[in-house]
């Protein structure tokens, strides 16, 4: 115990097997880890395990203060090119407690991939557990044995697995051959607050955690080569959640462990998402958003977003995120604070006025990160703010230190400086994996060449040359002239020879406002509108953040006439009852569009041309009973509406190609929000979209889509062919469809075994080849009556399509489902698409199954999914999602004009805790 280095500080390169020379982050060892807390730590209450962990954390720490813990000279894994083969293995690492395992599971049933534990690995091969294997042949052979088992481990499984591993592999060696694998394969380092492994380990006190942490996120971080926070929910959410789904999975592979239940959706689109964005694109499309701007670079986009927000308010984690998001298309975090606040008497580079990139503070930016992930949908800008010292080397090597600790956590974006040399930009840009690099360079009012100086095209083009993917060019506006000569600028830029990435180039300060508003690609857009009227009237003037917020700058370019108010409707027979103009006039409000959404109820589409004629038309939601009728007047229809073959949605194309076809997805999104004659209607269908949406949300991870899944479809019109698309897009094998007209429910099998079967597009049904080569097959129940079909697994997928209120001399339904066909051990999820009543008798007879898992969804959570399609559609823009869900609650009333205050205040509550 003597040698343990209370106190002393060691360099990185001490700890991390890094040349000591070059590096200069300095690690104070916690006090916690004296000889008291040691002692503490031989007696109970810990369990064996947390004992053991502690001890060979205890033991790590007295190695590594002797020298570096593996000498081979491996690189760095931060230096390593992150980019691997698809079927590349994966390896999770981490603490006990972080909840690998938990996160394993939850890959392994997403990407039906198997999971090794190393742990259970090397029990399998000794006959022994780690710590017990230790007892009896001590420290060196216990060394050997592991590394043999952890290369064994590595080398079977290379391929299509997710291996675990825990503190036992972590030795020296262990840690010299995850350094090795990361150079082929994504070895996530999984992290998590104090707190939450506190719970689990049940130790005494969280400050020893904490110091584990600090001990361990150095090696961990030292042999991986991405990291993921897995943020615990509140004990509010998982209350909240009222899931009570059983854990008791139908078909796990081997390897597979017992699945969690409902408590971690949020953790589990969070971790999928992460790993979508560490693997090759398209490889995993049933994970992916179906929504239509999740698949447009957000950079080809024109007029986008990107709301900065700095690092130093993010982590007193008071700040409404979701809020945050509102007409963001991107979502900044600003790592403002490398450089402490400045003493007067201290120099400008000496060490302590420099934030190092100590574990814990690794542990803070990742959370933070993790934070915005889990609560927003727009893709991540990390950047770290190099002030104007960028020049100096300490403060050189702490910048490059975030940077490559930010991706780490593969944000879909980060920036580097373009004032740095080289070299040393394209070693970042070689480690980028699959985040896009934006070459930044902020002139401060010092150094700040007029726009028309030819320093500008030069940082343009060393961005660009060097292989950033975007570039981003600011500097404090001295006069309102300089917004002028941004323009020349950009115009410069396009006309320049050569290749094109695109550029975000606008001028800070008070007097920049102007610029800002008019920068086409992802404008730096402040949360904050008191941030700069708050300030000095020097910062005031001279802010380098961005000044303007997104409805400011949205409204800016209304009040301008680059874009017109436009008119959208909802048209339908009883388009009166629609919430749709309520959800999305709010979401219109809040962005700063002046646009009108109004209901057009009709009873024939006669009246649809009038609406077409006038050049302010922005678009139509279809409602019943159009939906297949106005494909007659339509020009052209998505691939989707093709394959289903019901619109509920019309774009007006204003302008067409020169053969007289519609143009490609971005040429549409440019186009929005901009009045003209209207020279063709554009046909889509977003209630796959929110279908397939609320199926995933509803649907818990111990039933995650398998090739064995059954889905059941109640019903044959034009929703129900919604449904069964959303279903083949998650990659459902066996669907059954329940109709009372048998004629319809064989048209409807006919059209979609035509679909799959000779599907002339090959990427119309991703997920289905994706997930498996089998077919979808399709199965009808003519009656009530008839037993479950044999061989079929009970459907863990239910969606009924069929109206549920009274249509003119019919009677509403009450269609309830038969009890032979509810036997799902794990339940599934239900989703009813009608809202205009909620108690409906399926409703209730699947909520009082509650308790045997099953999740109901009704109308109330289709409309605002569907609607984000919609609203992306009309004003090419994301929409802005907590928003218009509660707007929905909050305006909805049932047939007798009612609203169940009770239940819905309780809905309302909990928007929040749905997944973003
Ligand atoms: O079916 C519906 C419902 C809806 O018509 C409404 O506002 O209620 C809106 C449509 O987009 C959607 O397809």
């Amino acid at each position: 115990m003597a040698s343990v280095a209370v106190g002393t500080k060691r360099t990185f390169a001490a700890i991390d097997g890094e040349s000591p020379a070059t590096t200069k982050v300095w690690i104070a060892e916690p006090a916690s880890i004296g000889p008291q807390a040691l002692e503490e730590r031989r007696s109970p209450p810990f369990s064996q395990n947390s004992r053991d962990l502690f001890a060979r954390a205890e033991d790590q720490l007295s190695r590594s203060s002797s020298g570096p813990p593996t000498p081979t000279p491996s690189p760095h894994t931060a230096d390593l090119s992150r980019s691997f083969d698809p079927s590349a293995s994966m390896v999770l690492i981490g603490i006990r407690g972080t909840g690998k395992s938990t996160l394993a599971v939850i890959a392994s049933a997403a990407f039906q991939r198997r999971v090794v534990d190393a742990d259970d690995s090397f029990q399998e091969t000794t006959g022994h557990s780690s710590a017990a294997y230790r007892k009896i042949y001590g420290a060196v052979e216990h060394n050997r044995r592991q590394e043999e088992v952890l290369r064994s481990v590595l080398s079977v499984h290379d391929r299509g697995y997710i291996i675990v591993c825990s503190t036992g592999s972590m030795e020296h060696s262990g840690q010299a051959l995850l350094r090795e694998y990361a150079k082929t394969h994504p070895v996530i380092h999984v992290v998590r607050d104090p707190k939450s492994i506190h719970q689990y380990l049940k130790v005494s006190e969280e400050v020893k955690v904490q110091s584990l942490l600090a001990i361990s996120g150095s090696i961990f971080r030292g042999c991986s080569n991405y990291e993921f926070y897995n943020l615990s929910e509140s004990q509010q959410n998982l209350e909240v959640q009222h899931l009570e789904a059983q854990e008791l999975p139908q078909d796990l592979l081997p390897g597979q462990k017992s699945l969690p239940s409902m408590t971690l959706k949020r953790a589990e689109r969070h971790f999928l998402r992460f790993i979508t964005l560490i693997m090759a694109k398209g490889k995993m499309p049933s994970l992916e958003p179906a929504y239509p701007l999740s698949h447009v670079s957000t950079e080809l986009r024109k007029y986008t977003y990107a709301i900065a927000v700095p690092l130093s308010k993010l982590i007193s984690e008071t700040l409404d995120i979701e809020g945050l998001e509102v007409g963001a298309d991107a979502f900044e975090v600003v790592i403002d604070d490398i450089r402490r606040p400045c003493r007067n008497a201290q120099p400008a580079w000496s060490p302590s006025s420099y934030q190092n990139l100590t574990p814990a503070r690794a542990d803070q930016i990742s959370r933070t990160l993790s934070r915005v992930r889990r609560n927003t949908i727009v893709p991540i800008i990390f950047h770290v703010s190099t002030g104007t010292e960028s020049a100096h080397a300490d403060h050189r090597s702490i910048y490059l230190e975030h940077v490559r600790h930010g991706l780490r956590l593969a944000p879909e974006y980060a920036t580097i400086d373009l004032s740095l040399d080289n070299d040393t930009i394209l070693h970042i840009l070689s480690t980028k994996g699959y985040t896009k690099m934006i070459g930044h360079f902020s002139a401060s009012r010092d150094n700040a060449p007029d726009w028309r100086d030819p320093f500008w095209i030069k940082k343009y083009k060393k961005a660009r040359d060097l292989g950033c993917d975007l570039v981003r060019l600011t500097r404090p506006a001295l006069s309102m002239n300089d917004n002028l000569a941004i323009q020349l600028f950009r115009e410069k830029v396009e006309n320049l020879t050569g290749s094109r990435i695109p550029l975000i180039s606008y001028n800070t300060g008070h007097l920049g406002r102007f610029s800002l508003c008019f920068n086409e690609t992802l404008t730096g857009v402040t949360h904050d509108p008191l941030q700069c009227a708050s300030t000095k009237l020097e910062s005031f003037m001279d802010s380098p953040d961005p000044c303007v917020t997104t409805h400011e700058a949205t409204s800016a370019l209304y009040a301008s006439f680059v874009f017109d108010p436009m008119k959208i409707y909802v048209i339908g027979a009883s388009a009166g009852y629609s919430l749709s103009p309520a959800m999305h006039n709010a979401a219109y409000k809040a962005f700063g569009m002046p646009h009108n959404y109004q209901t057009h109820q009709t009873p024939s589409l006669n009246s649809l041309r009038t609406l077409v004629n006038d050049p302010y038309f922005g678009g139509a939601s279809v409602s019943l009973p159009f939906k297949l009728e106005v494909i007659s007047l339509t020009h052209s229809l998505s691939r989707h509406a093709r394959a289903i073959g019901a619109v509920n949605t019309l774009i007006p194309v204003r302008h067409l190609r020169p053969d007289g076809s519609i143009p490609d997805d971005i040429s549409l999104f440019n186009e929005r929000n901009r009045a003209g004659p209207v020279k063709a209607l554009y046909g889509e269908n977003t209630d796959w979209i929110g279908i397939r949406a609320c199926i995933r949300r509803g649907l818990s991870p111990a039933n995650a889509v398998k090739p064995k899944t059954s889905g059941v479809v109640i019903g044959a019109g034009g929703m129900a062919r919604a449904a069964v698309y959303a279903m083949l897009h998650l990659g459902v094998k066996n669907i059954v469809i329940f109709n009372r007209t048998l004629a319809n429910a064989i048209k409807l099998v006919v059209h979609f075994t035509r679909l799959v079967s000779g599907s002339p597009d090959p990427g119309l049904l991703p997920s289905a080849a994706a997930v498996q080569d089998t077919q979808s097959k399709f199965h009808i129940l003519e009656s009530r009556e008839d037993p479950w079909p044999e061989g079929l697994r009970f459907p863990t997928i239910i969606v009924s399509c069929i109206p549920t209120h009274r249509l003119g001399e019919k009677p509403a339904p009450n269609f309830t489902f038969p009890t032979q066909w509810i036997k799902s051990p794990t339940g599934g999820v239900l989703v009813e698409i009608a809202y205009r009543t909620l108690k409906t008798p399926l409703l209730e007879q699947f909520r009082a199954a509650a308790h045997q898992g099953w999740i109901c969804m009704d109308g109330l959570d289709l409309l605002p999914e569907q609607g984000f399609a919609q609203f992306e559609l009309f004003t090419g823009r994301r929409a802005p999602r907590r928003l218009m869900r509660e707007e929905v609650l909050r305006c909805y009333r049932d047939e007798e004009g009612q609203s169940d205050l009770e239940v819905i205040q309780t809905r309302l509550d909990h928007v929040d805790d749905q997944e973003p």
